[in-house]
């Protein structure tokens, strides 16, 4: 089945609009999870209660950003401030044409992924993702997203706390890039490398940008740096460089803990992706 985009997103709401956002999420097929649930999608469309506000500023600079998917949803500031009480923070970003959101619940840095995307949904998530690939000539190796931190990440006073700053390049090192773009199944973080260059203020916008720079068998080599405001300026410099070293897990370790191993390798060899060497789709 294919999955669904922004693009081809159906007219008649699917979701039942008196659940609250995000409530739903485990009666959902794991596709629309990711498009309509992780997914920054919240179209207005799908959220009639949402009130249609004045759009939140981070919102107004992702729409005018030509390196993000622009966003339909009128992410208003009360929503914003309902959920930064809460102490979410919440990043977007967009691989492939698809929109994802990490999404921060207090101190305790809670990804959503957590939340939505049990371990059993993996080897699903990975069996569809490479039927995708296989239909895809150029998997993206990079992407950029932008998002923002709360209070609830403090460190130093208006700035964001180094272990938040961690967890959340870790998460997107571990899941958005080598998860995703590896297609394969989840990594671990095997080496964390953050360079704090200057302090990530709270509330502001916050960019990222983030993509695998060698791919090397259950290898890769990811990497995300995070910079001030939602647009894109080539000499920017980056307030925080992080890299790692992720490893897909063994086979066997994957069996013992009851996940279905599945390496993407028979449909990366039918649609020509190599795996190893960033040969194919590998290719930056
Ligand atoms: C669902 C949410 C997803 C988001 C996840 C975000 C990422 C995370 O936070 S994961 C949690 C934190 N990380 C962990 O808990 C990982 C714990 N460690 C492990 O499980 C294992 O060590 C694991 C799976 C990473 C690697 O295990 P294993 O494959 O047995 O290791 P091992 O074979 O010794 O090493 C793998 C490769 O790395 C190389 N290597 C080992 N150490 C190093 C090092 N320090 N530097 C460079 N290379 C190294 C090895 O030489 C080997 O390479 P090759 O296969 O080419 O010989």
């Amino acid at each position: 089945m294919a999955l669904l985009t922004p693009v081809d997103a159906p007219a008649a709401p699917l979701l039942d609009p008196s659940d609250p956002p995000f409530a739903y999420a485990h009666n959902l097929p794991l596709e629309k999870k990711f498009e309509y649930l992780v997914a920054v999608q919240p179209d207005a469309r799908y959220f009639p209660r949402l009130p249609s506000g004045t759009l939140h500023p981070v919102l107004i600079e992702l729409l005018s950003s030509p390196d993000l998917l622009p966003l339909k949803h009128a992410w208003t500031n009360e929503e914003r401030k309902g959920r930064a009480a809460n102490g979410q923070s919440r990043f977007y970003f967009r691989v492939d044409g698809r929109m994802f959101s990490v999404l921060f619940v207090k101190r305790a840095v809670r990804p959503w992924v957590r939340r939505y995307l049990q371990p059993s949904d993996w080897s699903a998530y990975a069996a569809e993702d490479a039927r995708r690939r296989a239909e895809e000539p150029k998997p993206t190796l990079e992407f950029w997203g932008a998002g923002y931190f709360t209070e609830f990440c403090e460190g130093p006073p208006g700035f964001c706390h180094g272990g938040s700053i961690a967890t959340f390049v870790d998460m997107i090192l571990g899941f958005g890039t080598s998860g995703i773009l590896m297609r394969t199944q989840p990594c671990r973080t095997l080496t964390l490398n953050v360079t704090y260059k200057q302090g990530v203020p709270l509330g502001g916008v916050i960019r990222l940008h983030a993509g695998v720079s060698r791919i090397e068998g259950r290898k890769s080599w990811p990497y995300c740096n995070l910079y001030a405001g939602a647009r894109k300026e080539e000499d920017a410099k980056p307030l925080i460089m992080s890299e790692g070293l992720f490893v897909a897990p063994r086979n066997e370790y994957l069996a013992r803990v009851g996940m279905e191993v599945h390496t993407g390798a028979k449909d990366d060899e039918a649609a020509g992706h190599g795996k190893g060497g960033g040969k194919g789709g590998s290719k930056l």
